[in-house]
């Protein structure tokens, strides 16, 4: 059972296929007020042809005019746009190719800022970028030849959503269609961009985006880039509240912040704190990084802490504080790759939960006999996972675990062998869009029932695997409700042997997680992920 000589070099993996969908934002033919593309006025801010030889990368080389003018070749512009195409192309992870790119490349410094800033904020803003686009052009985004179409978005995004000056915005981004693409589609490029660079943002939503008053989803989805169907299940999962839904859509399009764990036993946040880190708002492993390779803080580069997000360290601490009667030296991770949640029980399970143990550190009612209790260490942990390469960087990231590969729905241990069980499941990943620019564009809606079914099928079995008495926790990196309270209220109602425990009653240092008895993360009201915490008991 014990995986752990079995060390290597996978490289990370991810869920999710399918191309990206072209204007998914939906607002165009439904309501869009204004003008189109024969009315969008010129002049204003882009008037003449569009200024170029200024800003950044857009020098000419001038004087003797005989030579035609030699591309100045932009690293951070030219990176982005790779990236942009091989997300298009080849259905690459950004968050995983651009920092390969950026090395390869040996960008750094404010060109591999720049790069990052440009490609992301494209990749997220191109449900808005293509209504607008729509709206200066004769030719529907979706019938613009896909390299063409994303010069133009990069372009679209340095005018509306950066300090660039707009004569850098356009003189770049047609230099870089003439290198890139063409000749001829510079030209259309240029036309483009031009008419964009007449409004600001602000000016540009009224006109493309459909009437609040007549379709309220139409029109969040491309005020704020999101699909239609993404915009409704995040405000069916907030209540129906408008407002709440349009802060939340607004926290996806902004950059999370690098926050680290210090795991217990291997690291600590007085250590995170003295290479630069920052204290963290809620979880007590936890420490902000505000700049910077977190690579290069030592105990990050030696797998003593990592990065990972508040809510995820939070959802773990919260299953290792729910009080057991008896034994409690198994424990279970049952979809543990690449390994985050894992690393961090491991540490827990192994030395215990030293920050709720340590005096005057403790949170509020962080004793028993009902409420939170500390860990005192000395529990084993099984990580298991069903993809080998996922369960490689599970056996990396953990110290003391056994990990091993097998399909958790289907697993080899007998029933009720664990006292805690963590069941992570596979997920749309709708609360972690900040962190997959190009996620929102790839996730399909139609792939929820076969989710669903797993969803179901696994939280199954970890209500099996664990022993009267024990506890299991479900979590989804997802707020929408179809993979959240519907699995566990389905599950639940299938058997009389579980209890469900108020989630929110073993995080005291949390407010805001919703009504209970789970526990829901949000991205505009904690700054973490949307993470979902179900704690359930077996009887
Ligand atoms: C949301 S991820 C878990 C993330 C992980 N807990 C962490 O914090 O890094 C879900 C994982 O479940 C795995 N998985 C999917 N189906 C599974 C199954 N039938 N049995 C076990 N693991 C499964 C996926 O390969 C994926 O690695």
């Amino acid at each position: 059972m014990n995986d752990r000589g079995n060390g290597g070099d996978a490289p990370r993996g991810g869920s999710g296929a399918g191309g990206r969908s072209r204007g998914g934002a939906g607002g165009r033919g439904a309501g869009g007020r204004g003008q189109s593309a024969a009315g969008a006025p010129g002049g204003g801010r882009g008037q003449g042809a569009a200024p170029r030889g200024q800003g950044s990368g857009g020098r000419r080389a001038g004087g003797k005019g005989a030579r035609p003018p030699k591309p100045v070749h932009d690293a951070a512009r030219n990176t982005a746009y790779d990236l942009l195409r091989a997300v298009d192309e080849r259905d690459a992870y950004a968050n995983l190719l651009m920092p390969a790119l950026l090395r390869e490349r040996r960008l750094s410094g404010r060109d591999a800022g720049l790069a990052t800033e440009l490609a992301y904020g494209t990749l997220r803003g191109l449900g808005t970028y293509d209504e607008i686009i729509a709206a200066c052009s004769d030719r529907a985004p979706e019938k613009v030849d896909p390299p063409l179409l994303d010069a133009i978005r990069l372009g679209v995004h340095q005018l509306l959503k950066t300090r660039v000056p707009p004569h850098a915005a356009v003189g770049t981004t047609v230099d870089l269609v003439r290198m890139r693409v063409g000749v001829g589609a510079s030209k259309y490029a240029n036309a483009v961009l031009r008419k964009v660079s007449t409004r600001s943002l602000e000016q540009w939503l009224p006109i493309v985006a459909p009437d609040p008053a007549d379709d309220p989803i139409g029109n969040l989805a491309v005020t704020h880039s999101h699909p239609r169907w993404i915009v409704t299940a995040l405000r069916d999962a907030v209540g129906g509240d408008f407002d709440e839904t349009a802060a939340l859509l607004a926290a996806d399009n902004e950059r999370p912040r690098v926050t680290l764990v210090a795991r217990p036993g291997r690291s600590s946040v007085e250590e995170l704190l003295a290479a630069g880190a920052e204290p963290a708002r809620y979880s007590p492993y936890a420490a902000y990084l505000p700049e910077g390779d977190p690579g290069a803080v030592p105990a990050v580069a030696e797998s003593r802490a990592a990065v990972q997000d508040e809510a995820s360290q939070l959802v773990v601490l919260a299953l290792t504080r729910v009080p057991v009667e008896g034994a409690d030296s198994r424990w279970l991770d049952l979809c543990a790759g690449p390994g985050g949640k894992a690393g961090l029980l491991d540490a827990i399970a192994t030395h215990g939960d030293e920050a709720g143990r340590a005096p005057g550190r403790s949170p509020e009612g962080h004793e028993g006999p009902s409420g939170p209790v500390a860990f005192a260490g000395g529990a084993d942990l099984l990580a298991a996972e069903l993809q080998y390469h996922r369960a490689r960087l599970v056996w990396q990231t953990t110290r003391k675990a056994s990990v091993i590969t097998v399909d958790g729905t289907a697993p080899a241990w007998r029933p009720g062998s664990f006292d805690r069980v963590m069941v992570d499941a596979p997920c749309t990943g709708l609360g972690a869009l900040r962190r997959r620019p190009e996620a929102r564009w790839r996730r399909d809606p139609r792939g929820l029932p076969d989710l669903g079914r797993l969803q179901r099928d696994l939280l199954t079995s970890a209500l099996d695997s664990v022993r009267p008495g024990g506890v299991v926790a479900y979590v989804t990196c997802s707020p929408h409700l179809a993979e959240t309270a519907a699995v566990v209220g389905d599950v639940l109602r299938r058997r009389d042997d579980v209890e469900a425990l108020d989630a929110r009653s073993y995080l005291p240092e949390v407010d805001g997680l919703g009504e209970g008895p789970h526990a829901q993360f949000w991205p505009h009201r904690h700054g973490t992920d949307g993470m979902f915490l179900a704690l359930l008991r077996r009887r």
